[in-house]
């Protein structure tokens, strides 16, 4: 209890530090890796032009190899002298042999006192406080309680760090991968020469060398705008000599959340705000203001841009703009964003899963994509953050994000802002057309149709699952007699016995295990169930699925994305919903018969979303795409369409979608007027000239195929032009009326057909 006191305290708004992560030290086994594989390092790292020191290439090499730990940073200015309230560690005495079994290990601090030599587990946030040759804080001990003192001044941001020993890390700290052997390129960031020309020299060089490190220090404090107690190098600890310091290539390796500096970035930036007034002191409410502002021109800014492909994409907010724009002032004010997204998803709790999957597919399309946090402008998500972060990136870096869910203020403010804070995830829905995951806008009108479906639904399914809790092991007919009995749309979530909330336990009772696995069984072995309709767009299932992936640091698979989800979909909780996933399973639609003749290809594709044919490597066999490329559908309100087919000008035709088999689905009336400026609302078809004039074409049906293709009159002969898509992802194509509202428009209708009878 009295641990956790320890711990909990640093909550407080007083405090003066947080815990935060940092991947500058390298784990022990990257430690044994590098001194295994020392040439390997060298021939890799001079491949990398980037890297011209010792220091750098040291840091690549862990760039490849996150390894995350704890450290202390100040969130206010700390005045040298001052005692650290609540960086309290408390001491926890060891045996002998109990010692032994924390061997090599780092996730313990084991202290040894000088007044006895007994060995003692340190506890309490003290112990996240890392080691630094130049530290800017010293240990103090009462009893078994262990404090802090600063013995420099310390700035918000900058990491908390005390000196543990002089040979701590390897003879004279050799293994020391503090900022200050980053700064003096030494030890941690040495090369091994340094260290042979330290155990040469005599104690008179020692003394020279040191000097030389005063004057280094020095002219790095000039360097960096830091005074004389804030500099890292100021203390003259035992450390090898210093070849030469290139303080600009050293910090710009600098990896730590509390060293952000790039290779020409000032000092200044090392600040969580940046300076914007050339240096001078910046009240921090006006501070606070200015990066409001910002966030507010970067919210307008903030695009998501692919460049390999045919056009940018605009935000998702600029959509629901435009949407919004159609309204009445009282529905606009009424309509969020998140209804708009919501409405698209149909289901709240998938947001999260989607998320990950935008993440995924964001880092798959472009390696080097990076943001920097709003807030103090760290960047937090680039190419060393591949491996997928267990919790989302935000638009704040993780450090500001978690700072604002606790305090509701920006970091490193501890005054909450008048109103909540709005936390935007770094990939909302920006990308949601361009990656190929598809929504599913549902008009008002059917919404409440379908919710009074469910409604109905839901009685019936009480009544079934009175049937089922009585009789555990449920025959085929049974299953599809239960099936008979429900109306279309998704299966509500009813009150069961038999219902397991969550992931499946690991220790579930033994008998309730027996009990689910009969039910999975039998309904996966169900071959010819009545298919209820179904409503559209459940294939959000697979970037739910893709998520879980990614949860699991793993690269999306698509074969497994057909089964894992079943296993793990929170509705798998009951087992009428695992009925249901079996039925829209691809066999069970295969059957399906289309609903327009013509407009729909004979051969579906598989319900599946394949990463590798989305990424920018490999394209897809023509067989492959057969298999697996679907045809997405999903309206948009997109102001610029995707895909451009030039015709010859003053011609009239038709445009046709093409699956990835190569069926054409016709989505505008052929022989079409064109009539550039009269657009008609409800027009069927739009006039191929539209588009090769680029004109925007509002409103849009989106539809996501293999390709797109025109067919036109010219020399009286029809010719035809098709341009197939290099990814399966979203293309759009203008198609509908300019009234979003208007779903009674031709075209409207036939998305909705296009759409039922994919599913
Ligand atoms: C008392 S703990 C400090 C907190 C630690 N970072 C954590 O998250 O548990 C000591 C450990 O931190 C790491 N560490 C701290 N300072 C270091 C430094 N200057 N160089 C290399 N590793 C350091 C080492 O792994 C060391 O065993």
């Amino acid at each position: 209890m009295h641990y956790c006191l320890l711990y909990l305290r640093i909550y407080q708004k007083k405090c003066t530090f947080e815990i935060e992560v940092t991947d500058r030290y390298p784990s022990k086994a990257d430690t044994d890796d590098e001194n295994d594989d020392d040439e390997d390092h060298d021939n890799n790292d001079n491949e990398n032009d980037n890297n011209n020191n010792q220091s750098n290439k040291s840091n690549d090499q862990h760039a490849t190899k996150p390894h995350l730990e704890g450290c202390v940073v100040a969130r206010q200015h700390i005045k040298k002298g001052a005692h650290i309230e609540f960086l309290d560690g408390w001491l926890a005495g060891l045996e002998d042999d109990v010692e032994n079994t924390f061997q090599g290990e780092t996730d313990f601090s084991i202290i040894h006192t000088s007044r006895n030599g007994n060995a003692n587990l340190l506890l309490g946030p003290a112990r996240f406080v890392n080691h630094d040759c130049s530290p800017n804080c010293s240990f103090s001990r009462k009893g078994k309680r262990i404090s802090l003192r600063a013995i420099k001044n310390i700035s918000p941001g900058q990491e908390v760090t005390v000196t543990y020993a002089k040979n701590y890390f390897g003879y004279r700290n050799r293994e020391c991968r503090c900022v200050t052997c980053e700064v003096r390129g030494v030890n941690g960031f040495g090369t091994p020469n340094d260290y042979n020309s330290d155990e040469d020299s005599s104690d008179t060089d020692a003394l020279t060398k040191l000097k030389r490190q005063k004057r280094q220090q020095n002219k790095l404090n000039s360097l960096v705008g830091l005074n004389a107690d804030q500099d890292a190098t100021s203390s003259l600890v035992s450390s090898p000599a210093v070849e030469s310091i290139d303080s600009e290539s050293t910090l710009h390796s600098s990896r730590s959340p509390s060293v952000t500096a790039d290779a020409d970035t000032p000092a200044s930036s090392l600040e969580p705000f940046p300076d914007k007034t050339g240096g001078q002191e910046v009240p921090l409410k006006r501070r606070l203001r200015q990066r409001e502002e910002d966030i507010n021109v970067e919210d307008k800014l903030f695009k998501f841009t692919f460049d390999d492909d045919d056009a940018n994409f605009t935000t998702t907010r600029e959509e629901w703009k435009l949407l919004c724009r159609g309204m009445n002032k009282e529905d606009r004010e009424n309509y969020t964003l998140h209804d708009y997204i919501f409405s698209k998803l149909s289901d709240r709790g998938r947001y999260k899963d989607l998320q990950r999957f935008f993440f995924s597919c964001a880092i798959e399309a472009d390696l080097d994509l990076t943001l920097d946090c709003v807030n103090c402008s760290t960047p937090f998500f680039g190419p060393d953050d591949r491996i997928a972060p267990r919790r989302l990136p935000t638009r704040l870096c993780p450090r500001c994000h978690r700072h604002a869910v606790i305090f509701n203020a920006y970091w490193p403010s501890v005054e909450p802002e008048v109103e909540t804070i709005t936390l935007y995830r770094a990939w909302d829905f920006t990308s949601l057309k361009d990656i190929g995951v598809r929504g599913e806008f549902v008009p008002p009108d059917e919404k409440k149709k379908r919710k009074d479906l469910d409604d109905l639904t839901v009685s019936s399914e009480d009544d079934d699952s009175d049937d089922e809790s009585s009789d555990d092991e449920m025959s085929e007919n049974d299953v599809t007699v239960t099936l008979e009995k429900k109306r279309p749309g998704r299966p509500r979530k009813i009150p069961n016995p038999t219902r397991r909330v969550g992931r499946p336990r690991k220790h579930e009772p033994l008998e309730l295990e027996t009990k689910f696995k009969q039910k999975s069984t039998t309904t996966t072995t169900i071959t010819k169930p009545t298919v209820p309709p179904g409503r559209p767009g459940r294939v959000l299932n697979n970037g739910r699925a893709n998520g879980r992936h990614l949860g699991r640091r793993k690269r999306l698979d698509p074969e497994d994305l057909d089964t894992s989800g079943n296993e793990n979909e929170h509705e798998s909780d009951s087992d009428e919903v695992i009925i249901m996933k079996t039925i829209r399973s691809k066999r069970t639609y295969k059957r399906r018969k289309p609903e327009i003749s013509q407009a729909v290809p004979r051969r579906q594709p598989r319900l599946t979303f394949d990463v590798d044919d989305n990424s920018r490597s490999r394209r897809a066999s023509p067989d492959e795409t057969t298999a697996r490329r679907p045809l997405y559908v999903v309206p948009l309100n997109s102001d610029k369409p995707m895909c451009i087919l030039n015709p010859p000008t003053g011609t009239s035709g038709s445009i046709f979608l093409t699956t990835a088999s190569g069926e054409k689905i016709t989505i505008a009336a052929p022989g079409s007027e064109f009539i550039p400026t009269e657009m008609s609302p409800l027009r069927e078809s739009i006039s191929i000239n539209d588009l090769s004039q680029r004109s925007v074409v509002p409103d849009v049906a989106a539809v996501a195929v293999g390709g797109a293709g025109i067919s036109y009159l010219a020399n009286g002969k029809t010719r035809e032009r098709t341009r197939a898509f290099r990814y399966p992802k979203i293309k759009t194509i203008g198609l509908t009326s300019k009234r979003t509202d208007d779903y009674s428009s031709p075209s409207w209708k036939l998305l909705q057909q296009v759409q039922s009878s994919r599913y």
